[in-house]
């Protein structure tokens, strides 16, 4: 008889989750089981638990959820070089097809043909998954593992703000959800200042502070491109960086970044999006970064060191830790509700 084990799934194509108990996996050739001792929720896993629109056109029910992990490898499939039991791992969420257009140049952050797990496969919620060996990233025993769980949306976060120059840099950080959040931890880390927060929220504009924002604005009630030109002596910031995907975030951050300014781009935007190019892009000779996933593997790198360093205050962003997937309701409706900033299940 198989072991079992509980694990968060989407039984259904509907509102929620269930926690179940299955069987155990295998892992096949080129894969890796793992025991989770960390995970935690993205807000592609809410998209899942809410079953939008999106959810609805990719997710196949019955399905784990999770994608963000820290776990100990604990067998290995056939054909699996370089990873043994024992080692202490994250995973790369991306699956790359390596033999596409993108790939073949080593830009496997756009690879054409990417499968998400705990998106297009089963993931981590749950007390072991499978990953393939191909993405597993080895972790130093350093790093607890509730930070080895965040690397990967750190890793969005690393990109989005080390897109250009950071230091001594004026920033404008837009949305502090968790990604905003991270962000904000790598900008101060990275020496930027003042890094200034537009959040329309009190709980998430007051973990901005903690986290070591300099100024923050509420978009709702502050005139946010006046209050940044006062901040900046009235020159706008150097950096302009969006993390919320609203569309009225995108054109202040746009008016308030000085010309010839760098802006980045993560915050999905609900659909398409009106914006006066000739004068807010092309005039002002800004340049723009789109961002996506993570440089694989460069990124990981980065954000390894930079937990290792000390030097990201990570700590207030993990508002939530719960220990096993029990209280996996209360969790979900609580990010729903904007009061988390990151929320670990912790499985030690
Ligand atoms: N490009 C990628 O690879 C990638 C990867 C992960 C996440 N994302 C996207 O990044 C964004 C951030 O992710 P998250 O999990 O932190 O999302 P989130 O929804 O929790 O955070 C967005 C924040 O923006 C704030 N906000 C809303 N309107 C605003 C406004 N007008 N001005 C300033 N802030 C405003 C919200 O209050 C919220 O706190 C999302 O759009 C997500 O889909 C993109
Ligand atoms: C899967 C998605 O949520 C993930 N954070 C990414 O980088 O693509
Ligand atoms: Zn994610
Ligand atoms: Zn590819």
């Amino acid at each position: 008889m198989s072991e079992k084990m509980v694990a968060i799934m989407k039984t259904k194509p509907e509102y929620g989750a269930e926690l179940v108990e299955v069987d155990v996996p295998k892992p096949g050739p080129g894969e890796v089981l793992i025991k989770v001792l960390a995970t935690s929720i993205c807000g592609t896993d809410l998209h899942i638990y809410e079953w939008n629109e999106w959810a609805q056109s990719r997710i196949k029910p019955p399905q784990i959820m999770g994608h963000e992990v820290a776990g100990e490898v604990v067998e290995v499939g056939p054909g699996v070089e370089g990873i043994e039991v024992g080692d202490y791992v994250s995973a790369e969420t991306h699956i790359v097809c390596g033999k596409c257009y993108a790939c073949r140049r080593g830009q496997y952050h756009v690879c054409q043909n990417t499968k998400i797990f705990g998106v297009d496969t089963d993931g981590v919620f749950a007390e072991y998954a499978i990953i393939p060996a191909q993405n597993v990233w080895k972790n130093p025993k350093s790093i607890p593992p509730e930070y080895a769980t965040l690397q990967e949306p750190l890793g969005n976060a690393v990109d989005t703000v080390l897109a250009g120059p950071i230091a001594g840099k004026s920033v404008l950080i837009t949305g502090a959800g968790p990604l905003g959040l991270l962000g904000i931890a790598v900008a101060k880390a990275s020496g930027a200042y003042p890094v200034i927060v537009s959040e329309p929220s009190e709980f998430r504009r007051n973990l901005a502070k903690k986290v070591g924002a300099d100024y923050v604005i509420n978009p709702f009630e502050e005139d946010v491109v006046k209050e940044v030109m006062d901040i900046t002596d009235g020159n706008g910031v150097d950096v302009f960086l969006e993390f919320s995907g609203a569309p009225k975030a995108l054109e202040q951050g746009l008016q308030a970044v000085t010309p010839a300014g760098r802006v980045s781009l993560l915050g999905l935007f609900p659909g398409k999006v009106s914006i006066d190019f000739n004068n807010l892009i092309i005039f002002k000779a800004l340049t723009v970064y789109g961002i996506t996933g993570r440089h694989l593997w460069e990124t990981w790198y980065t954000v390894s060191r930079l937990l290792q360093s000390g030097k990201l205050n990570i700590d207030p962003i993990i508002t939530h830790k719960y220990k096993g997937f029990d209280k996996y309701e209360e969790a979900f409706e609580l990010m729903r509700a904007g009061k988390t900033g990151k929320v670990v299940f912790m499985l030690k």
